[in-house]
């Protein structure tokens, strides 16, 4: 049965071994996984059958950026390994997105497409240094409307930028959001957060957690905490 809730839990560990130990500490009735860059280069797929076999849905966030017939290609690889999601960069730009879009659909591939904007991690002065003068407010705005319409099912976000695409890209639009910061957590480098509870209120239709997680002492009672925000507690 897929879970309804709408955490993410990041397993950004640097072996299998640690990824599964935590894995065995979680519930797939509670939480779905994000496997990334680390863990991934490390483990290779064997981490999402892994994963699979113990009944979680996974992210795979490899944040795809290349031409279009490469990322088409790496997306319809994840995607045959199962995961429930993956994402590209939406600053690829359209005709990336389309690509990886096309290519699910032409293989009759379920996996949802999702496209990063602005990192969390950064904040206007970030962008400026790259050479982008909008902030980040405006840059995401500019990116989630191409993203929705090259095709994506949703993009990631901070929840900060989350209500504001709501209106514009509707409540279907999956806006999936990194920078959660509960109440017991601390920032780290991440620079546009928000509050469990808050985002939700926001129009996040998902929450991605690592670090207040996985860093925990005791990380079941860290993910208790979290629900309990969730749920007004
Ligand atoms: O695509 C992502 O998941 C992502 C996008 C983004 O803008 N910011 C961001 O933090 N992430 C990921 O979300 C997770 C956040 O982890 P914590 O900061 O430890 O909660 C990490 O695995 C990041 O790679």
């Amino acid at each position: 049965m897929p879970t309804d809730s709408p955490l993410i839990i990041a397993l950004d560990y640097a072996s299998l071994d640690a990824a599964l130990c935590m894995a065995d500490r979680l519930d797939p009735a509670r939480c779905r996984l994000k496997v990334g860059k680390e863990l991934f280069t490390r483990s290779g797929p064997e981490v999402l059958d892994a994963l699979h076999g113990r009944g979680f849905e996974v992210f795979l966030d490899l944040k795809f950026h290349d031409i279009p017939n490469t990322v088409a290609g790496a997306i319809q690889a994840a995607a045959e390994q199962g995961v429930w999601m993956v994402n590209v960069h939406a600053s690829g730009g359209r005709r990336m997105m389309e690509a990886a879009r096309e290519r699910l659909d032409r293989q009759r591939l379920a996996t949802r497409l999702i496209a990063v904007t602005v990192l969390t991690s950064m904040e206007a002065a970030d962008l400026a240094e790259v050479g982008i003068e909008a902030s980040p407010a405006d840059q995401v705005e500019r990116l989630a409307v191409l993203a929705r319409d090259s095709g994506m099912d949703g993009v990631v976000c901070s929840a900060q930028e989350a209500s504001r695409l709501r209106e514009l890209c509707g409540s279907d639009f999956l806006k999936v959001t990194p920078g959660i910061r509960p109440s017991f957590a601390v920032a780290g480098d991440q620079r546009r957060l928000m509050a469990p509870a808050d985002a939700l209120a926001a129009g996040s239709s998902h929450l991605v957690v690592g670090r207040p997680v996985t860093q925990a002492e005791e990380p079941m009672a860290a993910l208790a905490a979290i629900e309990s925000e969730l749920s007004g507690g």
